[in-house]
């Protein structure tokens, strides 16, 4: 499986199941799109979450059967199916209703033999705008939570270092220095152990030094 980031913004999750991984997918979904939950009992805490102001998750008391649950993918007209009922039958039908109308698919009581449009949903930390996705390949997902965490503390910072460098470029390319040198000099800011450390200290730190490690390169 090849990990790809996909923008969901505008768009619409359908979760069909609202116990405790129905209420995990529904809140990570809902930090980008809009997210509906059909289940006949739900999660206090996805209660919670759908009772504030403007919360983009909708709960619909209901439990669609293995023939009824299509009827909830052409209503809801979502980007993407999550199954996550604790009825094997329901989330088969759930799959098959997303596939057959072009939906993707995540079904959260399999890990292997997934069809094409079928999708995992990885352990992911982030440092804004940097993010990190971990996936087992569906064979141990504690062990996905367990090294996010670990990552957690590895890109500390690399939230930072993305919008200096992502500036920097920018200047770079707008004083039109040559690409390749260019390509050079951010290589070796993001490298540069001066230039993390800096970036604890402050951003006009960071931006010190690494100016200093841009000069080694470019002539300006
Ligand atoms: C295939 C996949 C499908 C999907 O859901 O997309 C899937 C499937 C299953 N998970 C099961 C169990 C557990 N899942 C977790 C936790 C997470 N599961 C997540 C993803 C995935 N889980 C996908 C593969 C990811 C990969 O490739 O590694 C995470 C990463 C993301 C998320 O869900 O948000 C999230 C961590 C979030 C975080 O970062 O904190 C824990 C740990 C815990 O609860 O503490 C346990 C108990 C311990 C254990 O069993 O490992 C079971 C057995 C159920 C049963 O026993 O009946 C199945 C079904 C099966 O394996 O058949
Ligand atoms: N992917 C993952 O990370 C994990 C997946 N699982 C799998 O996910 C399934 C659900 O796990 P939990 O949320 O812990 O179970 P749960 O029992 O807490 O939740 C199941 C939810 O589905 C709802 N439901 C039942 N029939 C329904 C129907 N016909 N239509 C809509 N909703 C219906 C129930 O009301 C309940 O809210 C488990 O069967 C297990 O196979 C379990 C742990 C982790």
């Amino acid at each position: 499986m090849i990990p790809l980031y996909h923008d969901l913004s505008e768009e619409t999750v359908l979760v069909v199941g609202g116990g405790a991984v129905g209420r995990r997918k529904a809140l990570n979904f809902a930090e980008e799109a809009r997210v509906v939950v059909v289940s006949p009992a739900f999660d206090d805490r996805l209660v919670e979450a759908a009772a504030e102001d403007d919360s983009p998750i909708g709960l619909v008391r209901a439990a669609p059967n293995a023939d009824s649950v299509s009827a909830w993918v052409d209503r809801v007209d979502p980007a993407l199916v999550v199954a996550a009922t604790d009825d094997p039958a329901v989330n088969a039908a759930a799959e098959a209703a997303a596939l057959d109308a072009g939906r993707l698919i995540n079904r959260t009581d399999v890990s292997g033999g997934r069809d094409p449009g079928s999708v995992v949903v990885p352990a992911t930390v982030a440092d804004d705008p940097v993010r990190v996705a971990v996936s087992t390949g569906g064979r141990s997902p504690a062990l996905s939570k367990a090294l996010r965490e670990r990552i957690g503390a590895e890109i500390e910072g690399a939230g930072a270092m993305a919008e200096l460098t992502g500036e920097l470029r920018e200047e770079l390319s707008a004083a039109g220095v040559d690409p390749e040198i260019r390509r050079e000099a951010i290589r070796r800011v993001v490298r540069s152990e001066g230039v993390w450390k800096g970036l604890q200290k402050g951003r006009s730190k960071a931006r010190i030094e690494a100016d200093n490690v841009i000069e080694e390169v470019v002539d300006r």
